[in-house]
């Protein structure tokens, strides 16, 4: 399958600040890619300029597909109703209003109101509601949930997964971990001008995570050590206890969080 988004070369200065030194990306049809960064790494940037909304300097840049963009905060005239918008894109777009779709996003609870008068996560709903007007193949959302409450956060996570089930492929920046790794199919991590890793969450934690740690809960209390080895520790533990007569009330064994290993993953970039 052709991939969605294909990025070679890609390199962009702001003045004299290099913040994309040759970046080489493929993104696949139909899957959700997210893009990880510090503050400032150039995630936002790299999204822009795929999208067309930003001038690169160098390297090349295929999209295949049509693109919905969700809008940033305050990016609608205050005094503008959803439902006007919703009505204004969907002409730009010479689309039809997908009402089901606005059902879901719960635009109709809010169509009363003002975008001013909007919440966060109202406005956020919104602003999908729009990037989904032309019936995109390609969705860009960049920080989809911040600001949203748990509720908030579940019910866009599923409208992302219900998009993917419909064959679209979603692109997100996000700085939330446990997001990124609830939706993700694949991640890349962006530092220093450059992607610096990407695959799948499971491949970054057999890159960097290669420790398992260990949790026991005894009687006596709690045990947490990390080994390479899981067999031959678990069970040479557990052979020491049981010779001191000590039970095992419980047994926990991870690999780590994608947090963790991220900051692995940059804290090794930079050395
Ligand atoms: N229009 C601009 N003019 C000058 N510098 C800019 C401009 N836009 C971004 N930058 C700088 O480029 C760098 C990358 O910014 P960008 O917004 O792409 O990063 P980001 O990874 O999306 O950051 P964040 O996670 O904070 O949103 C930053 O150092 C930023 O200050």
């Amino acid at each position: 399958m052709k991939n969605a988004i294909q990025v070679h070369g890609l390199e962009k200065s702001y003045g004299s600040h290099i913040v994309l030194r040759g970046l080489d990306l493929q993104i696949e049809t139909g899957e959700i890619f997210a893009l990880l960064g510090v503050n400032g790494a150039g995630k936002t940037t790299t999204l822009e300029c795929i999208e067309g909304l930003r001038k690169y300097d160098s390297g090349m840049v295929t999209v295949n597909g049509k693109m919905g963009i969700q809008l940033q905060s305050s990016s609608l005239p205050s005094y503008i109703k959803p439902m006007e918008a919703v009505k204004l894109f969907a002409k730009w777009n010479k689309a039809k209003i997908d009402f089901s779709m606005l059902d879901t996003l719960g635009i109709k609870e809010i169509e009363r109101k003002q975008y001013i008068q909007l919440s966060t996560g109202q406005k956020r709903r919104l602003h999908l509601a729009l990037a989904l007007s032309g019936n995109p193949d390609i969705i860009f959302l960049d920080e989809p949930t911040a600001g949203l409450d748990v509720e908030g956060r579940l019910s866009l996570h599923d409208q992302i997964r219900k998009l993917k089930s419909q064959g679209k492929t979603i692109v997100l920046a996000s700085h939330d971990m446990a997001e990124v790794e609830a939706l993700s199919d694949r991640i890349a991590i962006l530092n220093d001008g450059n992607i610096v890793f990407c695959g799948t969450a499971l491949e970054l934690t057999e890159k960097v995570g290669k420790k398992y740690i260990v949790h026991i809960k005894t009687q006596q209390g709690n045990n947490t050590f990390e080994t390479d080895n899981i067999e031959d520790t678990l069970l040479s533990q557990l052979g020491e206890l049981k010779h001191k007569g000590i039970g095992v009330l419980d047994i926990k064994v991870d690999r780590g969080t994608l947090e963790q290993h991220f900051i692995e993953m940059a804290r090794r970039t930079e050395e």
